[in-house]
């Protein structure tokens, strides 16, 4: 059996959502007992809580849904690539291109250690060029552990913008801490929601044979 990683968050009512959204909520509706023999519950969340894909909907209204979205990019061989020593935003002199030679997926590491219990507004985004010359290289979905590839307070989103003229997909909010850097085989699967502009993924990580 080859080993997994499990690249998750866990998802609950004290996951850091992005500032002014909701907390994540799981509520039950139902009890085993008398007259009840399951427990049944539901949940309501924000669409970019925890570990996510963004939709092209998410920043273009022309873009697909999760829904609509091909699946290609969330599954298939990747590259984890450390970018721990990125300051502010990861540059392309900070990433080591060789190792990004060939791949199709590429997830990055910024932190040394998840913020599971806190909402970091300081999280390291991405440069617009590095996301361009990942596209002009033949790659197809970009991971962040960060909670966004652009900063918290950007409204020009210009990361997410190189993405769409790429016509890559994105995962953001990824745990890597006990993921040695090399290449793995991806899997993180949006959920099929009509209409959303991004959806939960349980991301792994798989070794390759
Ligand atoms: N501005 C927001 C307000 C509410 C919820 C999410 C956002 C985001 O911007 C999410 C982020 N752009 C992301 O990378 O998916
Ligand atoms: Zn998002
Ligand atoms: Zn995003």
């Amino acid at each position: 059996m080859s080993r997994i990683w499990d690249i998750s968050q866990p998802l609950h009512a004290g996951v850091p959502v992005w500032p002014g959204e909701p907390a994540f909520a799981l509520h039950s509706h139902a009890v085993i007992g008398d007259g009840c023999p399951v427990n049944v519950g539901g949940m309501s969340t924000p669409l970019h809580a925890g570990t996510h894909g963004d939709a092209p909907l998410h920043y273009a209204n022309d873009g697909v849904s999760s829904a609509d979205s091909d699946l290609d990019p969330y599954i298939g061989p990747c590259v984890l690539i450390d970018v721990r020593h990125a300051q502010g935003r990861v540059e392309v002199g900070d990433i080591d291109w060789d190792a990004v030679a060939g791949a199709e997926r590429v997830l990055l590491r910024t932190y040394e250690t998840f913020p599971h219990h806190v909402w970091d507004s300081d999280f390291t985004a991405i440069a617009a060029e590095v996301i361009a010359r990942l596209g002009g290289m033949g790659v197809r979905l970009i991971g962040t552990d960060a909670a966004s590839l652009d900063p918290e307070q950007s409204k020009t989103l210009d990361a997410h913008q190189a993405v769409k003229a790429a016509d890559m997909r994105i995962l953001e909010g990824l745990v890597l801490d006990d993921v040695p850097s090399g290449r793995y085989e991806l899997i993180a699967l949006p959920l099929r929601i009509v209409g959303a502009d991004a959806s939960p993924v349980r991301a792994i990580l798989r070794e390759l044979a």
